[in-house]
């Protein structure tokens, strides 16, 4: 390899206290390089990247930057030293406004005698968006305003404004929708063109093989092997992954669709910001997909059928217990396959959708679904408490014994279960999100990119999850923007475009990407 080296490790390693994450990793990034990262769930990814953008000190070993020592105190001083990085979960600040996201920590350089001047400051801020091809927007609103894709957008205009020599891609564009993606795979070759190296991780194999020059594979802290694009393969690469051989598909094998008789969830005219005229039914043991691109209003659906947003118009109708609730311990649960009558109830909050039984996993897993201060034994039986308690007490022993079967059924990779969950890998959270529901008496799943973020290993367990508890009769929804999953796993696929539903797809199995697509766009 004949380009220039812009970064090397030299025998890094970062412990916390007695986890290694990363362990003795010596690795160089060249210049004119898109080079990607894979491994799985916890094999250290992201805190390599964290100690090169500065988010974490490495506990040993060297680091250089065109040779010479770096050890990068914060990002902003990574920043300085040309290195940005755009992370998983969400980096803005919501409270704050755009052009305050998008320059935070360098405010400074707007001050006249000690006034920030905002005008100045707008400005470059519309600069940085344009290079993400933002369009018109008030860059002076708060960033809570703009919804996932758009505020991923923001990290992005905020890391090349700055123009980095090093850009590191953390796992970004599994949130991202299919032009998102395209927006990202751009903007990283754009660099590559222009001498610049680039640090890409993801989970999806097939777009690391599309993207990148060069793939470097992690497991459990180690480095495994880096290959050459020439050499890619990608069994050849997967077995690397996961030092063992991957076979199969892991989609359901069953080509007909199927379903019970009894409506679990109705969909009623809706209408709210991006929705119009929304119905829909839910079956008791149906696998329902959703699918659009993210602006569609497909993850809003979620959301409304779980109560957090409310519609302008329309309903939805949940049908649960004649007294909804799940004190009751879940005996007396959603018991239509016992043959037990159902009984409707509107949807008007939250509450009244956990008290019938509705379980749901955010796309926006640290914002909405989990309790990064709580331990992954707290998250876990947080929704199952009414299962867990007797006589109004919840016994300890029983909580471990949930949390411990949900984490081994995971393969949750932890400390242990007392571990706070923000101390977790980016899969890890996501599987103690979809365990925290799925071990409880939640008989509808409401789940928004339930995969987002997963090894393959772990989306196997999840998809033969789904698959038996679909035959269990369980409800669930799963609104995705992978189409193969929602081909592989559905019954039925509702395909949305500008707020609509525009097309209804059922189980067959000559049903491909490009025919979604054709209603999507
Ligand atoms: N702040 C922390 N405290 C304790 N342990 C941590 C912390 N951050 C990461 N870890 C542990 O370090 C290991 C590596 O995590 P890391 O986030 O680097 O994995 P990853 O390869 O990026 O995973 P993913 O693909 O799930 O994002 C995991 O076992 C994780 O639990």
């Amino acid at each position: 390899m004949d380009k220039p080296v812009f970064l090397e490790t030299r025998s890094i390693v970062k412990r916390f206290n007695e986890v290694t994450a990363v362990n003795n990793i010596s690795m160089k990034i060249y210049r004119g390089e898109i080079r990607g990262l894979i491994g799985e769930n916890g094999s250290g990814k992201s805190t390599i990247s964290a100690m090169i953008s500065g988010l974490l000190p490495k506990t040993e070993g060297d680091m250089l930057v065109e040779g010479d020592p770096y050890a990068p105190k914060d990002p902003l001083d990574a920043r300085a030293k040309k290195i940005a990085m755009i992370v998983q979960e969400t980096g803005t600040i919501g409270q704050l406004s755009i052009a305050e996201n998008i320059f935070l920590g360098d405010e400074g350089r707007f001050a006249r005698n000690g006034i920030i001047d905002r005008k100045q400051m707008h400005q470059e801020a519309k600069k940085a968006l344009a290079l993400v091809d933002f369009g018109e927007v008030d860059v002076s609103l708060p960033a809570l305003t703009l919804n996932f894709e758009q505020r991923k957008l923001i990290e992005i205009a905020r890391a090349l404004y700055y123009e980095p020599e090093l850009f590191i891609v953390d796992e970004t564009t599994t949130a991202l929708s299919h032009d998102g993606r395209l927006l990202i795979h751009r903007l990283m070759r754009k660099l590559r063109d222009q001498n610049k190296a680039v640090l890409f991780i993801s989970h999806d194999l097939p777009e690391l093989m599309d993207v990148c020059d060069a793939l470097t594979v992690m497991r459990d802290g180690d480095l495994i092997t880096t290959i050459d694009r020439s050499e890619f393969e990608e069994n050849h690469i997967k077995q690397s992954m996961v030092g063992r051989v991957i076979e199969g598909d892991y989609y359901r094998s069953d080509i007909r669709a199927s379903r019970g008789e009894q409506v679990m969830i109705r969909v009623n005219g809706v209408h709210a910001s991006l929705l119009r005229d929304i119905r829909f039914e839910l079956y008791q043991g149906e696998i329902l997909g959703i699918g659009g691109l993210s602006g569609s209003g497909m993850h809003e659906v979620g959301k409304i059928i779980y109560g957090e947003l409310k519609p302008d118009r329309g309903e939805v109708i949940v049908y649960g217990e004649k007294t909804p609730g799940r004190a009751s311990g879940g005996k007396n649960r959603v018991n239509a396959e016992n043959g037990g009558p159902l009984f409707p109830h509107k949807v008007k909050n939250v509450q009244t959708a956990i008290a019938n039984c509705v379980g749901y996993v955010s796309k926006d897993r640290d914002r909405e679904t989990l309790i990064m201060e709580a331990s992954i034994k707290e998250n876990l039986v947080l929704s199952a408490l009414g299962k867990l308690a007797k006589f109004g007490l919840i016994l300890p022993g029983a909580e471990k014994k949930f949390a411990r079967r949900q984490m081994e059924e995971l393969n949750i990779k932890a400390s242990g279960m007392n571990q706070r969950v923000g101390e977790l890998s980016g899969g890890n959270k996501q599987k103690v999100s979809f365990g925290k529901w799925i071990g409880n008496d939640s008989k509808i799943l409401i789940l928004d990119s339930p995969t987002r973020g997963v090894d393959v290993g772990v989306k196997t367990t999840m998809y033969q999850l789904l698959y038996s508890l679909k035959q269990q009769g369980y409800a669930i929804l799963i609104i995705s923007e992978e189409l193969p999953e929602l081909i592989g796993m559905s019954d039925r696929i509702l395909v949305m475009k500008n707020g609509k539903i525009n097309k209804e797809f059922r189980r067959d199995e000559n049903l491909n990407e490009s025919m979604l697509i054709d209603y999507m766009i």
